[in-house]
């Protein structure tokens, strides 16, 4: 047979060196002769040559095929007792022959490690997943000499030949022919598809073009050009049924959300997307659709079989409540029909961890679950029991990445290692997808340049900011002095202009405030155009052009939303904070000719002292990615409430603990007493002065403050796990005594009682009255916790106990602060520092730990550091590992809160005379 006639086409390309050949043989017979001849041509001691089928069968006709046609053959397409030394002597090339495989060994072939083919042949061509598994299991190195051979099916361009020499046909032979036509073409659709995506060339990480869109209020760049679609039904790659679907819940039937006006034609393509947006503005549903039509897809070709597991799409979302938000939105958008394979399996439950994993060995649809629960089953994930099947992984979806990074940035960077480590993020591999309401900036500086097809969106403005590295700085005046510093501040930049252009814009609230700003400014000389909507796009372009002379652009709130087409700024002056923190964000949308050309700038933001909220929430902003703020900043919102408490005491309230740990208090609102009364400035009696302290750590309550007690006061015996001194142990048995217990009559605050708690006789002290005869009381010598418990359940301190120090101490790393407002810290903070260095290997007497005394205040032992008996110290741990800073501060503010101390009896009185 002539080589011209049994071959239809045959293409080949390179990618990452390596040969790929495509070959459509005209018919089987044809394409049998063509692989045989290929074969011969070989040096057998120079090329290791497999070849793959899809099953046991039909590798075994195409061993005895090519075994006709003298091809000398190594069939392995069943488990069997020889299978590991045939395959060591092949490998070692003792077996000068083909090895003929199938898809159900190659998990058995995985576990050889010398197995290393250079010439690796697909007797029919696979999808994707399966394509890259064979050459994963297969061609361990791929060097520059793998060359890979597909043969391709021959039933199609059969067909087409024979349309060609066949130009007229009776009619109802043509009738059959496109019905034949229709069938064919239909069982190679799904083959077809396949070839035009591996066809499709990867993006290269190098490419330089870059589009940017500032359309439908959203933000937009990708190195891919972008078409924006009105509604799902434009997206001409989405099946009817997902359409159909989608209307029936009401998404996206009249039109799509801003976000998903760019998303949906992107995502639907395959490609990564990250959108970063506000509450509830579509960006879950930017992927759903697309992720459900892929799996509805992929489990028809999973293959239920132990040679195919794990999911085809990871969805990771934030909490169980919107875990099962998305599951309820999957189960409406998947097929229904009955297929082998699992559709949807969720995990949110520790507790069914091993259960799950059970199931995942079998191949499935999308595996929804929280990042924890993802890193638990990746434990399980092992060679002989293996859970994740990268090849059949297509898609991964972050759901609120910027919530679980807050909560546990530790896991969320563990998760990405392993899916960075185990998938590639590229187009005909796995699509990648992020959203959230905040732009994880130091995580998407990792993953932006591994995703080459990235549509980045951005429906929040301000968030946008971030992303061009925009600077905030606050500019804090008062209402008399904020014209007279503006002007001083244009003046500054008017001057700069003679070396460098100096683009400023100034928003404002109102049409009003842009009129009398344009007089201000006009009274000191410094030219202006005042931007009160969209019909003055002329003077922005003006403004823009102007032969550089320093020219203000005003822009009030009103025509912010109409200015699409902004070019660069270099300083956005906020003469006044928004109505609203939505407002506010909106006005960063001025920076899109930034955005645009990827430049830096820099915004100015007036406010009075007495606009507490927006500057608490500007200062909650920063934090929140990961920027420090200025101490003064910070302090204005205790200065504010200290003035507010001295015109209106809290005589009953307890004392702010932000405020005790920091000297300052940061929260958004606080109940709490930020003023101390005189007597509580003096440390306890139990306080060492200066100097190291040895101690055991009772609790680690947060990363910083920990329940110690120290080594000075001995361990008589362990209870519950826990070493209890000689007064712990009198105490506990003198208490078991029924008749030693005598309950308290009427508890007071400021009483010494004993109360049993975690099983233990210990003495607490009542801090405060609740309501329904409940107190609060602080633990005094076996942590320092403070517990709401029943009145009733106080019993008295017996004379013999009410002398001795207290054992338990409050300590606490001076200054060490986490990145939040609230200053709360995260879970994985707490788990680090527990874990890694308060570990106590079980059965071994506790640690002593060790640190210098900075200073004591109020009921706080404030050290410097604390060291294990190894001299590890626990502030870089910290500072290495979480969202955490060093305030050096500290000490100062709080001599300056002891120094403001206020005496009581004074207090109460003018608040009882009030
Ligand atoms: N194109 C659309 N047309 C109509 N409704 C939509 C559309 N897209 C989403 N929705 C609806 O809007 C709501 C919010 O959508 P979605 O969950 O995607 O928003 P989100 O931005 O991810 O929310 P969150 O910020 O809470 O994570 C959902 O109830 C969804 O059904």
């Amino acid at each position: 047979m002539k080589k011209q006639s049994s071959i239809i086409s045959s293409s080949t390309h390179n990618c990452d060196g390596i040969k790929y050949t495509y070959v459509t043989p005209s018919t089987w017979e044809a394409g049998l002769q063509h692989l045989a001849e290929r074969i011969q041509s070989k040096d057998f001691n120079a090329v290791r040559i497999a070849l793959v089928c899809e099953h046991a069968e039909e590798s075994h006709k195409m061993m005895q095929a090519l075994g006709k046609r003298s091809v000398g053959c190594l069939l392995l397409n069943k488990q069997s007792k020889m299978l590991e030394t045939v395959l060591r002597c092949w490998c070692q090339g003792d077996l000068h022959a083909v090895l003929v495989v199938c898809d159900e060994m190659l998990p058995l072939l995985a576990c050889c490690a010398d197995l290393n083919v250079n010439y690796l042949i697909h007797s029919t061509q696979p999808m994707p997943h399966i394509f890259q598994k064979r050459i994963q299991t297969l061609t361990r190195s791929m060097a520059r000499e793998t060359r890979v051979l597909v043969i391709r099916s021959e039933a199609l361009p059969m067909l087409e030949q024979q349309q060609q020499q066949t130009p007229k046909q009776p009619q109802t032979q043509k009738l059959q022919q496109l019905q034949l036509q229709l069938q064919l073409q239909q069982q190679q659709q799904t083959q077809q598809q396949t070839q035009q995506q591996q066809q499709q060339q990867p993006i290269p990480a190098a490419a330089t073009k870059e589009y940017t869109y500032s359309n439908y209020r959203v933000f937009a760049w990708s190195r891919i050009e972008q078409f924006a679609c009105y509604n799902i039904n434009n997206v001409s790659s989405m099946e009817p049924s997902i359409v159909t679907r989608m209307q029936q819940l009401n998404v996206g039937k009249k039109r799509a959300m801003c976000v998903q006006r760019y998303a949906w034609p992107h995502v639907a393509a395959g490609r990564a997307l990250c959108v970063i947006g506000n509450e509830l503005t579509g960006k879950t549903w930017c992927y759903l659709p697309a992720a459900c039509q892929l799996v509805n897809k992929e489990v028809l070709r999973r293959m239920d079989n132990s040679s195919d597991y794990g999911p085809s799409c990871i969805i990771l979302c934030a909490n169980v409540g919107q875990g099962e938000h998305i599951a309820d939105s999957c189960t409406a958008l998947l097929d229904t029909a009955a297929v082998k394979v699992e559709r949807l399996v969720k995990l949110f439950d520790r507790s069914i961890v091993q259960e799950v994993a059970l199931r995942l060995r079998s191949a499935c649809g999308i595996l929804l679950t929280t990042v924890e629960l993802l890193l638990q089953l990746c434990q399980l994930d092992t060679n002989k029991a293996p859970i994740f099947n990268p090849l059949a992984i297509r898609c991964v979806a972050i759901d609120n990445l910027d919530i679980m990074w807050r909560c546990d940035r530790l896991d969320v960077n563990k998760a990405v290692d392993w899916m960075l480590k185990l998938l590639r993020f590229e187009q005909q591999h796995t699509q990648l997808i992020i959203v959230g309401r905040l732009y994880v900036e130091s995580l998407m500086k990792r993953l932006l340049p591994l995703l080459p097809d990235l549509l980045l969106l951005f429906e929040d403005e301000l968030e946008a900011s971030i992303y061009i590295g925009i600077k905030q700085e606050l500019l804090i005046t008062s209402e008399q002095q904020r014209d007279e510093q503006l002007l001083q501040l244009l003046l500054c930049k008017q001057q700069l202009e003679q070396q460098q252009p100096q683009r400023v814009v100034l928003t404002c609230q109102t049409i009003k405030n842009a009129e009398m700003l344009g007089q201000l400014l006009a009274s000191r000389d410094i030219d202006s155009y005042n931007i009160m909507d969209c019909k003055n796009y002329e003077d922005i372009k003006l403004w823009s052009n102007s032969e550089r002379k320093f020219v203000v652009l005003i822009v009030s709130d009103e025509a912010v939303p109409k200015l699409n087409d902004m070019p660069p700024i270099d300083c956005l002056i906020h003469y006044n904070y928004a109505v609203g923190w939505s407002r506010f964000k909106s006005r960063f949308r001025l920076y899109y000719g930034n955005f645009r050309l990827q430049r830096q700038s820099s915004a100015i933001i007036a406010v009075c002292v007495s606009d507490v909220d927006p500057i608490w929430y500007i200062c909650d902003f920063m934090m929140k990615h990961d920027q420090l703020v200025p101490e003064p900043w910070l302090n204005l919102f205790t200065n504010q409430r200290t003035e507010s408490e001295h015109a209106k005491p809290r005589i009953a309230k307890s004392l702010c603990r932000q405020l005790l740990a920091f000297g300052n208090c940061c929260r958004r609102s606080c109940l709490y007493r930020h003023i101390l009364w005189d007597y509580e400035t003096a440390a306890p009696a139990n306080h060492p002065g200066q100097g190291d302290i040895r101690f055991y750590v009772l609790f680690c309550l947060s990363p910083a403050r920990f329940a110690i007690r120290r080594v000075k006061y001995g361990v008589s015996s362990y209870f519950h796990n826990m070493p209890v001194t000689k007064l712990g142990e009198q105490i506990q048995l003198h208490y078991e005594q029924s008749e030693n217990r005598v309950l308290l009559s009427n508890p007071q605050p400021g009483q010494l009682c004993i109360a049993k708690l975690n099983q233990q006789y210990q003495r607490v002290c009542i801090t405060q009255e609740h309501s329904d005869d409940r107190v609060e009381i602080k633990q005094l010598d076996a942590g320092v916790d403070f517990l709401i418990v029943n009145s009733s359940d106080l019993m008295v301190c017996h004379d013999r106990f009410v002398e001795d120090e207290f054992e338990a101490n409050d300590l606490r790393i001076t200054g060490l602060t986490p990145l939040n407002m609230e200053r709360i810290w995260p879970d994985d903070a707490k788990r680090l520092v527990r874990n890694k260095f308060f570990n106590r290997p079980t059965g071994k007497v506790f640690r002593v730990f060790t640190a210098k005394v900075d200073f004591c205040f109020h009921e706080t032992i404030f050290v410097e550091n604390v060291y294990d008996e190894a001299g590890n110290d626990l502030k870089s741990l910290v500072l290495n590992n979480l969202a955490a800073h060093m305030d050096e501060s500290v000490r100062p503010r709080l001599l300056k809160t002891a120094a403001a101390a206020k005496p009581y009896e004074e207090a109460a009185e003018g608040f009882l005379e009030k």
